[in-house]
């Protein structure tokens, strides 16, 4: 799916009178199929970019359009259809607790599948081989049948992404997806997501704390600071200097998010001058 921002602001409908926008001035062209990380330090707009582009917060200023249609303009069934072309994984994934993680993973399809459809799926899941497939890309295989509430933070944080496999989507929309990893986890689970992003064709957009994952995993990032475009450039680009900049007065979330390692020498050193 192609996207393209035109100038886009947008205030959230809960904002106090007169608090900046979440997103401001923001343009922007994704071609289908291309992977961009989203990095920048807290409070910049990565979850209000993510939830633009998964039209659940429309612009107060300027255009979004999403394979050349301004979701906005379209009739509510139009927008029903276009809405079911997305997949948005929020930090922390929408999971019924006392629902099966078979259940939780097949939920991915229910916007292509008719009413009687899901409702029988809630009852029989139809495509457990297919759920357990997508588990096993985030080593989760044998929680199949386990129940949502039986699992840790990080396990469920591994279903919500692996619902991404199941999707009919073309747009992956990945907010935070590894808050709750470890780094080893955090890394696999990163390569699953981008692998399957490729084998399908489809365009991923991630906003990630882990800097040194989104360098290394993403050819395209993007940095927001104070809802504004700090920068839109390949990852070989991004230098520590350009990223010390991003995260000044927000040091300790780099530093915690560990440093990008050159491919041809020693790891790549960012100094911040406080
Ligand atoms: N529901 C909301 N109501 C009002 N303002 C909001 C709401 N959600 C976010 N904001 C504001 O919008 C701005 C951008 O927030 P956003 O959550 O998009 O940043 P972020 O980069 O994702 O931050 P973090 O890394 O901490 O998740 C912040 O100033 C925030 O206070």
């Amino acid at each position: 799916m192609a996207l393209v921002l035109e100038a886009v602001a947008v205030q959230h409908p809960q904002a106090r009178e007169g608090a900046p926008a979440a997103l401001q001035d923001l343009s922007l062209h994704i071609r289908p199929g291309e992977h961009v990380a989203v990095i920048g330090p807290s409070g910049a707009g990565k979850t209000s970019l993510l939830h633009a582009l998964a039209c659940a917060l429309a612009p107060t200023h300027g255009r979004l359009l999403l394979d050349g249609q301004d979701p906005w303009t379209l009739s509510p069934s139009a927008l029903r259809e276009l809405r079911a072309r997305l997949f948005l994984a929020p930090q922390t994934p929408p999971l019924p607790p006392r629902q099966r993680v078979v259940t939780a993973v097949l939920a991915a399809r229910l916007p292509r599948m008719s009413l009687w459809a899901s409702l029988a799926s809630l009852v029989r899941p139809i495509g457990a081989p297919d759920a357990h497939a997508a588990l096993e890309r985030f080593d989760l295989g044998d929680k199949l049948w386990e129940r949502v509430d039986r699992l840790s933070g990080g396990e469920r944080q591994r279903v919500g992404l692996a619902r991404a496999l199941l999707s009919p989507a073309a747009l992956w929309l990945i907010d935070e997806p590894l808050s709750a990893l470890d780094p080893t986890r955090a890394s696999q689970a990163l390569r699953s997501i981008t692998d399957a992003a490729t084998e399908r064709g489809v365009t991923l957009v991630a906003s990630l704390h882990q800097v040194d994952l989104a360098l290394s995993s993403f050819p395209r990032i993007l940095g927001l600071r104070d809802g504004r475009l700090a920068f839109d450039l390949p990852a070989a680009e991004v230098d520590p200097e350009r990223l010390a900049r991003l995260y000044a007065s927000f040091e300790h979330e780099l530093q915690g998010a560990g440093l990008p390692a050159s491919p041809d020498g020693p790891p790549v050193r960012t100094v911040i001058h406080c």
